[in-house]
């Protein structure tokens, strides 16, 4: 079990408070009085350097931090998770997608039972398929190769995929991966427009295999392939990925077709279980087990270094004093690498499914702020976007900057002025610019002092934006794996010091009650009535439209 603790009980909590109302955390100033601050504040490990000098912190704060990590009992939390304790305790399961990637030969026992060779079966499983696709010995009902994969799922059956076989464009197959996740129908439309059925195999990825557009999707997959093919040829065309065997085979997909994985997975910690098959045809096993050993790297560091070089933990922390303390509502993921133009989206349900709850690990609804709200897109794309907000707007939006020392492809300078506009957007937010060094520049163009007066206070950029920088040495499937897996666990570092369940999802629910209600009276025509006057007239507007 998790331990109970409410932060805002603990003495590091009231001592944080105390230090923040006390300080002012300005940056220039820190790094004026501490020529080694860089070093004091930066974990330097083979495969990445993570800088977190440009946060508004001193040591104290960074002590006070510690502290609260510890009176949180963070350690027994760590272990209690990796050990299979049910930590997921509303839903009386144990949280393991870090077995998935354990390939030691530690036993994990889950009611008793050790899960590793389960997990080993699963994985030779989608090896040995896998392996049959690419090399095409696995052939379509007309003896042809297959030559497109289309994965359907949503939310963690799709999520995770999508971010990773983007991410690694650069390793794919000679298989063109596609995804379809939403009901709009023109999605599964507009993928299924340019494929053929004797060459297609679909996935459908579904941890329940009840999911309303996941199943709807799948049925007219299957529509569509039976224009080509025949019912008794389905199973050379369609795989499952689920929890729910029954429900499957209900469906009508071969027992050797389904690769099965386990309620000690989140949805939105599945991609290293079966869900991860799109990602082992886009990129082949060797790639995916890569990607699990990167993930693997990060779970043993995250269990074994001292939080005061713990990465995730450090993440998590500085993420904590940021939202609780500094009220920032927001968290920006700016990779400045196009390979992970995904990335924001999948940490999108990883952080604000897992941590975005109001009621503790008591039951009690909390009186202090949980998970913000995570955003952001590529750089150097964001500083036409949103940068703007970012430097002269008044919300403070603490960041993640990440990107690869080396490129997959060397084009021209492409690599020295994407790392050069990463440098400078920290650096900028970081110290901005004064009134005094705005008015500076002002008058050496020349102007009017009238016209400076009228535009200086336009030209000053507040700065104290805090960032973290993530300098990775290159993508590969192993780093790929290490960088998702900092992020798991800064969502889970968070979700322990905040006091609340982060692997259940109940806050999904309400809106799939009421939009099956509201399906069924959209499908019977009659007027509707039955609601708010909003809904009974938004019905009646699409009634009358579509
Ligand atoms: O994989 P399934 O069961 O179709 O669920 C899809 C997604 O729906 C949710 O249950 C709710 O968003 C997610 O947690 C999950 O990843």
């Amino acid at each position: 079990m998790l331990p109970k603790i409410n932060p805002t009980h603990t003495t590091a909590w009231k001592n944080l408070h105390e230090h923040f109302a006390q300080n002012d955390f300005d940056l220039r100033t820190l790094f004026l009085h501490n020529p080694e601050r860089f070093q004091q504040f930066s974990v330097k490990r083979e495969d990445y350097l993570f800088d977190f000098s440009k946060n508004l912190i001193d040591q104290k704060t960074f002590d006070l931090l510690q502290s609260l990590a510890a009176e949180c009992d963070l350690k027994s939390a760590i272990e209690a998770m990796f050990s299979g304790e049910k930590i997921n305790e509303t839903e009386g399961r144990a949280v393991l997608h870090t077995a998935l990637r354990d390939f030691s030969d530690k036993e994990i026992l889950v009611d008793g039972e050790n899960i590793k060779p389960a997990i080993k079966r699963v994985l030779d499983q989608m090896k040995n398929f896998s392996g049959n696709v690419i090399s095409g010995e696995h052939k379509g009902f007309s003896g042809k190769e297959i030559t497109d994969v289309v994965n359907i799922g949503i939310g963690g059956s799709d999520l995770g995929p999508v971010m990773v076989c983007s991410a690694l464009k650069h390793f794919k197959t000679r298989l063109n991966v596609h995804f379809v996740s939403n009901v709009d129908g023109n999605h599964i439309a507009e993928v299924l427009k340019n494929l053929d059925p004797e060459t297609t195999l679909f996935i459908i990825a579904s941890k329940t295999f009840t999911t309303q557009e996941t199943m709807t999707n799948a049925e007219s997959a299957k529509s569509w392939f039976l224009k080509s093919g025949k019912q008794d040829e389905v199973a050379k065309h369609f795989v499952a990925l689920s929890t729910n065997i029954e429900a499957v085979k209900n469906f009508g997909i071969a027992e050797e077709n389904i690769f099965e994985f386990w309620d000690w997975v989140g949805g939105r910690y599945s991609l290293w279980s079966a869900i991860g098959l799109s990602i082992v045809l886009s990129v082949g096993y060797e790639n995916f087990e890569q990607l699990l050993m990167g993930a693997n790297e990060t779970d043993i560091h995250f269990q074994t270094a001292d939080f005061k070089e713990n990465v995730p933990v450090l993440m998590g922390l500085l993420g904590i004093w940021y939202r609780n303390f500094f009220d920032a509502g927001t968290y920006a993921i700016l990779p400045y690498s196009q390979y992970l133009d995904r990335f924001a989206a999948y940490l999108q349900q990883g952080d604000m499914e897992s941590n975005g709850k109001c009621v503790d690990r008591n039951g009690e609804f909390v009186e202090y702020e949980t998970g913000p709200i995570i955003w952001g897109e590529p750089g150097t794309n964001g500083q036409h976007a949103f940068y703007q907000l970012i430097h002269q707007g008044t919300e403070l939006i603490p960041a993640d900057f990440i990107a690869y020392a080396k490129s997959c492809n060397v084009v021209s300078d492409h690599q020295e002025k994407l790392l050069a506009n990463f440098f400078a957007q920290t650096e900028a937010l970081a110290f901005g610019k004064t009134e005094e060094e705005a008015r500076t520049e002002l008058e050496k163009s020349g102007i009017s002092e009238e016209e400076i007066h009228r535009l200086v206070n336009y030209k000053v950029f507040h700065g104290n934006t805090p960032t973290n920088s993530l300098i990775i040495n290159e993508l590969t499937p192993f780093s790929l794996g290490q960088l998702i897996a900092l992020y798991e666990h800064k969502i889970f570092v968070q979700g322990v010091i905040w006091n609340i369940f982060s692997f259940d999802q109940f806050g999904v629910e309400l809106g799939k009650v009421l939009a099956g209600k509201i399906l069924s009276e959209l499908k019977n025509n009659e007027p509707v009535t039955t609601h708010d006057s909003s809904t009974n007239g938004l019905i009646k507007y699409f009634n009358e439209k579509k």
